[in-house]
């Protein structure tokens, strides 16, 4: 496949033991929970342009049409209007866009925008080598565009509209898709999966392939792209639908990120239903406040953004969002994995697993629908009846759907298992907010006898404020809690490891666990296996599916699954029995504040209430 970072055809994307590499991702003997994730976050082939892939086939829009629609919705763009900007117009046409210098293709217009570290216009004369054929930009960056002969576009806001452009440049291809936007703190990624599988169930009946865009990857029926961010650029996004489109996709399901809603990534999108599933404190770096941050998410839901709307009554802020939109008369449709009967679909006959879930959907006009989930977790029966809502209100048999979201493999880096034949469980899981690390433990220790030894790090350049509250929560509800680094990026990891530590120190001595100070992420995840006995678990939280470890900016491979597994395994190999029931002494990587007795007697009486072990 070229010009597209593929990894469709990679050995390394597969689990060990399996068969040949399979182009699909349906079929494998893998059990549930074990989907791999993309292998290499930098993986293209020689010949194909850099960045996110593009259609094969674009009809030329004059330059003219594309200043015509700028000034049409914009009669106050300043030094005369877009058109007067742009010059020679006539003779001009385009086949693309891109908001980065390094990514332009010939005949693209290269969107030069403010940003908070750079100006793209810093960047002109490499898209203009590369061969752009215009500028779009905002009056700062005017003069630079101009230096470089290209014809330019200049509007106030070049970021609010380059979403718009993009669509028309392609051809309103978000227009031939079904989509299924999903928003929330916590499970976009997996509702993402879940409704994708319900799409494919559907399809496989009435033909048509489906996609996917998210954190983890983009997908394009069975082809497997490497993401770059949850939500792509608008320039990216209407590109990768037309991509859909090209191969015969039919319908898709798509994470929404606040940052896509603010910084005008889905601008030329209208979802046919937008998903709501939590609201919990995260992103405080980039949102003043919660009230921000759900202003934020919630601008998906307007008439602008959204055909209908999907809204999780459990949630407090779900609750408040669908209470506003009735309000307004827009289309809703709420869910209760918690069975509130007046919710329009809910959860009963709830039955938790290891492994997964069960339960049955109860729907408006009292129909039930078997229903399940293969990822543990009560949070899991709430992204799987958030997917089964979504799929019912786009239009979709409920038992097609039920069948689709039950039959999806596993979602990478979510509460993935790691099997090397141990006898405790080994979950890998990408919880990197005090919500979803409060979640996943929550989750394991119900379906765990003995004790439960979790790793953990906080990543560097976003919000801090969550640190301490993260350190806290696995201080308080792990049996060993083992503080590491995440993606440490330009901070100084012992910095990070402290605002956790301070959190920790935060619980009541008798409420916490033992708590480990390990800034090597490795050998954070050595000290947790060497603590497992039988019936226990083991938790690598915080990086699920990444493959790559962020220090000081540099990437080291660090696939958390890969280190796990080596891990069981030498531990296995050497066979060094469990330590005595006492905590390591304490060493400079270390600094063990005072703790309490170990986990054999944590488990039973550490002091913790039903509700906290809940
Ligand atoms: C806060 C935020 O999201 N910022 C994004 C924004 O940055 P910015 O506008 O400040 O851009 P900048 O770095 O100053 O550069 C200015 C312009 O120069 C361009 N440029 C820059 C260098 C160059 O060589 N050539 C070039 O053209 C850039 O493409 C950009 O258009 O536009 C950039 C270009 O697309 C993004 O890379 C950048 O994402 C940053 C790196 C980021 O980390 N974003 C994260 C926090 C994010 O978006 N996360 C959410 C997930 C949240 C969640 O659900 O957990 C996501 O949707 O992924
Ligand atoms: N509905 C939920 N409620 C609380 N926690 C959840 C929920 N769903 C998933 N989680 C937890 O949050 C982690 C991230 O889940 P997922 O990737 O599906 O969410 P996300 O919204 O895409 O996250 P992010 O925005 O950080 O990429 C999971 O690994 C799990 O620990
Ligand atoms: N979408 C999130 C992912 C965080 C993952 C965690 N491993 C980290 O690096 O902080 C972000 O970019 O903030």
């Amino acid at each position: 496949m070229r010009h597209v970072r593929t990894i469709t055809e990679n050995d390394c994307n597969r689990q060990a033991g399996e068969g040949p590499a399979s182009p699909s991702l349906r079929g494998t003997a893998a059990p549930p929970g074990t989907l791999t994730a993309v292998p290499q976050a930098d993986q293209t082939s020689p010949e194909s342009f850099p960045g996110p892939p593009r259609p094969a086939r674009v009809t030329p829009v004059p330059l003219a049409e594309l200043a015509r629609l700028l000034d049409a919705d914009d009669p106050g763009a300043p030094v005369g209007g877009a058109l007067a900007e742009a010059g020679d117009v006539k003779a001009v046409s385009v086949t693309g866009i891109t908001h980065d210098s390094r990514a332009v293709r010939p005949g693209d217009v290269y969107a030069a925008l403010p940003g908070a570290r750079l100006h793209g216009a810093d960047f002109v004369e490499q898209a203009r080598t590369l061969g752009a054929a215009a500028v779009l930009t905002d009056p700062g960056g005017t003069e630079r565009a101009r230096a470089t002969g290209l014809p330019v576009l200049t509007v106030p806001d070049p970021r609010g509209r380059m979403g718009e452009l993009a669509a028309a440049i392609y051809g309103r291809p978000g227009e031939d898709l079904l989509q299924i936007g999903i928003t929330g703190t916590s499970g976009k990624t997996t509702t993402a999966y879940l409704v994708e599988g319900g799409l494919r169930k559907a399809a496989e009946k009435e033909g048509g392939l489906t996609g996917l865009i998210g954190t983890v990857e983009s997908r394009i029926g069975d082809e497997r792209i490497k993401s770059e961010r949850t939500t792509p650029e608008a320039t990216d996004l209407q590109a990768l639908f037309a991509v859909m489109r090209e191969r015969g996709v039919g319908s898709l399901a798509m994470e929404v990120s606040s940052h896509a809603l603010v910084l005008g990534r889905v601008d030329g999108c209208v979802f046919d239903i937008g998903v709501f599933n939590n609201l919990s404190p995260e992103h405080l770096d980039f949102h003043p406040d919660m009230e921000d941050y759900f202003q934020a998410k919630r601008q998906l839901f307007t008439p602008r953004r959204s055909r209908a709307a999907v809204v999780n009554f459990d949630d407090e802020y779900g609750f408040r969002l669908l209470t506003e939109l009735k309000e307004e008369g827009f289309p809703v449709v709420s869910f209760s994995a918690e069975g509130h009967p007046d919710a329009d679909w809910r959860a009963e006959d709830v039955e938790l697993g290891p492994l997964g879930s069960t339960f049955t959907a109860v729907g408006p006009d009292g129909q039930r629908v078997p229903g399940g989930v293969p990822l543990a977790g009560p949070f899991n029966v709430s992204n799987a009846l958030a997917a089964l809502t979504a799929l019912v209100s786009a239009g979709i048999d409920p038992h097609t759907a039920a069948e689709g979201i039950a039959s999806v493999p596993g979602v990478p880096g979510r509460l993935q298992r790691v099997d090397a034949g141990q006898d405790y469980l080994a979950i890998v899981d990408y919880a990197h907010k005090p919500d979803a690390v409060e979640s996943v433990l929550y989750a394991v220790r119900k379906v765990t006898d003995g004790a439960v030894h979790a790793v953990l790090g906080c990543g560097g350049d976003r919000d801090p404020h969550k640190r301490p509250a993260m350190g806290a929560a696995l201080a308080r509800l792990s049996d060993t809690a083992v503080l590491t680094s995440d993606n440490p990026r330009s901070e100084d990891p012992l910095a990070i490891l402290a605002a956790m530590l301070g959190g920790a120190a935060e619980v009541p001595a008798h409420e916490r666990g033992t708590v480990l100070l390990e800034e090597d992420r490795a050998a954070a995840i050595r000290a947790a296996v060497a603590r497992a006995e039988p019936g226990d678990s083991v938790l690598v939280l915080g990086k699920g599916h990444e493959q790559g470890q962020d220090i000081a900016g540099v990437v080291r491979p660090f696939d958390d699954v890969e280190v796990l597994r080596e891990a069981i395994r030498e531990r296995t190999h050497s066979a060094v029995p469990a330590p005595a029931a006492s905590p390591p002494p304490a060493t400079p990587s270390s600094p063990v504040p005072p703790s309490p007795p170990p986990h054999p007697d944590l488990s039973t009486e550490n002091h913790r209430t039903d509700d906290q072990n809940r």
